[in-house]
């Protein structure tokens, strides 16, 4: 494939960055080491680099299960070039996964095309970001006429609705590639069966497409999912493996379609997004009722959360942070900690069953469908940021000496 030296030097700056980063950490966590043999608490150092069994593919033991993660490391850009030569990859939908994937796949010097709504923000979208009408933008079913890995980035709800057009162009010898195991398992309530004769893979970042994006800026990598629903050619695990890493991915974790679509409902439901802002919000509500400001009651429950000890976790995990707190709060926060776990577990138990059940795809669908679906949206999540919590933290992150 002949590609633009502008995009070829992007992506090996990418490749170089990352790997710069590497050893940049390595040496960071040296000196770490060293410094924390000093330090009290202990701060202890991240644990060894699991052994390698074979090239690309490290089995793992976590927690007593063994578990496959496949590295980029195995797929330099030269051999991805080599293995999608014959390839377009049709990425239908721009929304958050559409961007990062697609400005990553572009990066990488991949053949890429995007199929978007004609008119629609996401064309609009495409358009600013460079895609060009005719030559890499077109609209959907004209980009999954071309394509021969046909990536369905449409959101889940859409991808429902625009199935019956879209299947006739899934023939024989393309690739179907999702995001998300969504719409293959509910298929009862999604219609989406895939043709028999076409490899079915699934590379699901574990992180917003913002992020995809934003980590292979800086030469770094998001974790992702991949899993493959029908295997046709032999082949299928191996080219999800190099789509995860062709999209910018660093690792790579096995997976299902079942396991990735009920793991990711319920993760975003819970901790990640709807647990998070209950659990903030319940804090803060009980400091004003008790008579705290409203600054006092967002910086201790979710300006020092994020920008002080959340990080901390995400690090070096939660003792690390705990270690880095007072004895008094690691007193307290150890004795309240399984109570907050007992109060939430029925609720995770609650949501687990009503994601496997179906009941949370039938409301994402059924919200979906109604037309003024975006405006609904909208008013409910204007409703959160016309909460005092989110007025106060936009003055109080406004306040933050980096932003002055
Ligand atoms: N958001 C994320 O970070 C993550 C998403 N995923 C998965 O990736 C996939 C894409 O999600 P995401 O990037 O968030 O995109 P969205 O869910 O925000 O969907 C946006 C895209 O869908 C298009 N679209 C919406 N309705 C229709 C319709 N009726 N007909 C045609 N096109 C339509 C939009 O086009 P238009 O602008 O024209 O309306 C837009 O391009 C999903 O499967 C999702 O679960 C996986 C990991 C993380
Ligand atoms: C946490 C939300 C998510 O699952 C994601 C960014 O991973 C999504 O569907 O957007
Ligand atoms: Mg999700
Ligand atoms: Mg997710």
């Amino acid at each position: 494939m002949s590609l633009p030296n502008v995009t070829r030097s992007t992506a090996r700056a990418a490749f170089r960055a990352a790997t710069k980063q590497v050893a940049q950490k390595q040496a960071v966590r040296s000196f770490a080491v060293a410094a924390g043999a000093a330090a009290r608490p202990a701060l202890r150092a991240a644990p060894a680099a699991p052994v390698m069994q074979k090239r690309g593919v490290k089995t793992i033991d976590f927690a007593g299960t063994e578990e496959k993660v496949y590295e980029r490391a195995d797929w330099p850009l030269e051999k991805l070039h080599d293995y999608f030569k014959n390839d377009t990859f049709a990425l239908l939908g721009y929304g958050s996964q559409g961007h990062g994937q697609g400005l990553n796949l572009r990066d990488n010097g991949l053949n890429v095309i995007v199929g978007v709504r004609k008119g629609g923000h996401s064309w609009k979208e495409a358009i600013e970001d460079g895609w060009v009408e005719g030559k890499n933008l077109f609209p959907i079913e004209e980009a999954a006429q071309k394509g021969t890995i046909l990536m369905n980035l449409l959101s889940d709800a859409a991808q429902s609705e625009t199935w019956p057009e879209l299947q006739k162009f899934i023939t024989k010898g393309k690739t179907l590639y999702f995001s998300h195991g969504f719409s293959v398992v509910y298929k009862e309530q999604t219609g989406v069966i895939p043709p028999k004769d076409v490899d079915v893979i699934l590379a699901a970042p574990k992180g917003s497409g913002r992020t995809v994006r934003s980590l292979f800026v800086e030469g770094r990598g998001i974790n992702s999912s991949i899993a493959v629903h029908q295997d046709v050619t032999g082949k299928a695990l191996e080219r999800a493996t190099a789509m995860g890493i062709a999209i910018g991915s660093g690792y790579l974790y096995e997976t299902t379609f079942e396991k990735e679509v009920y793991s990711d409902l319920y993760g975003e439901r819970g901790c990640l997004m709807g647990g998070i802002q209950g659990m903030f919000k319940a804090q803060y509500d009980v400091l004003r009722e008790n008579g705290h400001s409203p600054s006092e009651a967002f910086n201790e429950t979710c300006e020092e959360a994020l920008m002080s000890l959340y990080p901390l976790v995400g690090e070096n995990g939660m003792d690390y942070m705990y270690n880095a707190c007072s004895l008094t709060a690691r007193r307290g926060a150890l004795d309240w900690a399984p109570k907050f776990e007992e109060a939430n577990k029925p609720v995770f138990r609650e949501l687990y069953k009503s994601v496997r059940d179906g009941s949370e795809t039938k409301r994402t669908l059924e919200f979906a469908s109604q037309k003024n679906y975006r405006e609904l949206y909208q008013e409910e999540t204007d409703k959160i940021s016309a909460q005092e919590m989110w007025r106060v933290g936009h003055k109080v992150r406004a306040l933050r000496p980096d932003r002055k």
